[in-house]
């Protein structure tokens, strides 16, 4: 699903009006009946239900809902803030309708003093202030509203967003100027800031709506960013051929975990073996080699010759794919030996984990980073890498996405919505995964998995997105039979069987 800017989603408005061909207000009222069936659906005609209503087309949407409301027997009070004395063409139009519709209990247009209405716990307020066109954070008696609806005890169903929160960069917003809604509803397509972890307290519950903008525009126009779904990975993944056999599927290496870091390696190379790889080579220091040999007796051990950690990097010739980090540790000797080991592969690169966190201490070295290498940061390890310092995560995203455009690399940063920032500026998100998969280990699975992807010869934005979507799936089916609370890292690896056959069905 393609995420369009705010000012992309004005013309697939634009073009939708054009092209449908539809007149903006049946547009609008489009809308406006999608938003009051859904809110029907949660609370009854004996709700008391107060609007607000901005000057643009998000307050015309909501009068129109006001209107609905009012007609289908609810108790409906309205504002609309006009204090500029200037609405938008559609929102004068429903003002209008709304007057004219004489169900509604009171309709106030204010443009200087506003006397709040007493907001009851069984009240639900409409909140249409400002939407998609919200341009830069809300000030003076805007943000005041703001402030008195958030300390209110009704409940608050935001029209498109709440209001305050800008569609994508709220870097320099003012959280306490922003609404908290009880439930988004959302027109079309859910809006970049929406994908935001810092912007969650704002939303609620979040629904989309559905209402047919131009399916013509939305398939043609070129988009920064997209949500990964089902079918995108479908249409990239390859059928196993009849004819395999181990040596065609692909030779992993994995140089990881360091004395005290078994798990780490053991967690990536079960993980790279139920990726499909058909040879998985370990090389981890020599006091692992028991527990490697009979946690994963499916892959080649390789030793390396220090007792505790990394030290010597090694040819990577035999090897389709290397990923390198989970457990590394990064004492010097590792440093020395990861950059090293860094120079001389030949194969596909996935450094994640303590890999990453070696790089962030000798930022010359990330010059010497091939181009197309993979980089799998957390959010923490971004801001090393990367040197952010905000908590903002838009801030971070770019931050990521420059840096990928920079290295001409693949950065994958993770979370909810782990986004895949592509060398020309574009970002994936990922759509599976769950809170369940907040749990020691989990990267370093996701690791093991795009290795064996690369070395079974998925290019690197393949591997990326199929590796991540596996990942959040097999988490989100593990989730399903298990519950979030009690998943583990290996129950992530246990379900890959599973989440591969769901994408074969
Ligand atoms: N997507 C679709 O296809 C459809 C979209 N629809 C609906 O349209 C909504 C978008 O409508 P919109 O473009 O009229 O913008 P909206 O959010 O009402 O605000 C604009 C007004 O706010 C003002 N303003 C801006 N920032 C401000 C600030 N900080 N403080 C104070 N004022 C500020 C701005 O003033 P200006 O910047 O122009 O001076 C202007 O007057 C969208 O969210 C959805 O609900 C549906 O009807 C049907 C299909
Ligand atoms: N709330 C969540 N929703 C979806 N995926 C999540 C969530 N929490 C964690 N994950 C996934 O789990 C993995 C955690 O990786 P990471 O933080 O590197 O763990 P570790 O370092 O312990 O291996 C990432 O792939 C991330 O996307
Ligand atoms: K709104």
């Amino acid at each position: 699903m393609k995420i369009f800017t705010s000012t992309q989603i004005h013309e697939l408005d634009k073009y939708t009006i054009d092209h449908e061909p539809v007149s903006s207000i049946n547009l609008m009222e489009r809308a406006a009946k999608a938003i009051t069936h859904c809110i029907e659906a949660e609370w009854s005609n004996r709700t008391p239900i107060v609007v607000f209503a901005g000057p643009g087309n998000n307050g015309g949407d909501a009068l129109a809902v006001a209107r609905l409301l009012a007609d289908d027997g609810y108790q409906v009070s309205a504002f609309l803030f006009n204090i500029h004395n200037k609405l938008s063409n559609d929102c004068a139009l429903n003002k209008k309708r709304l007057i004219e519709s004489k169900r509604i209990k009171q309709f106030t247009e204010v443009s200087v003093n506003f006397e709040p209405p007493t907001l009851t716990p069984d009240t639900v307020v409409v909140d249409g202030l400002f939407g998609s066109g919200l341009n830069k954070p809300l000030t003076g008696g805007f943000a005041a509203m703001v402030k008195y609806l958030n300390s209110s005890p009704a409940k608050v169903v935001s029209i498109d967003i709440p209001s305050g929160l800008i569609c994508e960069d709220n870097t320099y917003n003012i959280s306490a100027n922003i609404l908290k809604a009880d439930l988004t509803l959302t027109l079309q397509q859910k809006k970049l800031s929406m994908l935001m972890a810092d912007n969650q307290k704002y939303l609620g519950r979040l629904k989309v709506l559905d209402i047919r903008l131009s399916p013509e525009y939305i398939q043609n126009t070129d988009c920064r960013y997209r949500i990964l779904e089902e079918n995108d990975i479908r249409g990239i993944m390859q059928p196993r051929d009849d004819f395999a056999h181990k040596g065609s599927m692909g030779h992993a290496l994995l140089i990881a975990g360091s004395y005290g870091m078994a798990g780490a390696s053991i967690l990536a190379t079960k993980a790279c073996l139920r990726a499909g790889a058909g040879k998985v080579t370990v090389h981890s220091p020599k006091r692992n080699y028991d527990i490697m040999q009979i946690s994963v007796p499916e892959a080649i051990q390789q030793m390396d010759p220090e007792e505790t950690l990394f030290s010597h990097p090694v040819d990577t010739e035999p090897y389709n794919a290397l990923g390198i980090g989970p457990g590394l540790g990064s004492n010097e000797t590792t440093a020395i030996a990861l950059i090293a080991q860094i120079r001389r592969s030949t194969c596909p690169l996935v450094i994640d984990a303590d890999a990453i966190n070696i790089l962030s201490s000798h930022r010359a070295w990330m010059q010497q980073l091939p181009k197309d290498i993979i980089l799998t940061p957390h959010p923490k390890e971004l801001d090393r890498l990367a040197g952010t310092t905000s908590s903002c995560c838009y801030e971070r995203l770019m931050k990521a996405s420059e840096l990928a455009e920079r290295l001409q690399a693949y950065i994958l940063l993770k979370g909810h919505y782990s986004a895949l920032c592509l060398p020309n500026g574009h970002i994936d998100f990922n759509s599976t995964g769950n809170s369940g998969m907040a749990t020691a280990g989990s990267g370093d699975v996701l690791t093991g998995i795009i290795t064996a992807l690369l070395a079974r010869g998925y290019d690197a934005p393949s591997a990326c997105r199929i590796g991540m979507y596996l990942h959040g799936l097999a988490g989100d089916l593990a989730a399903k039979d298990l519950g979030k609370e009690s998943l583990i890292a290996g129950d992530i690896i246990n379900y890959l069987p599973k989440a591969f056959l769901r994408m074969e069905d």
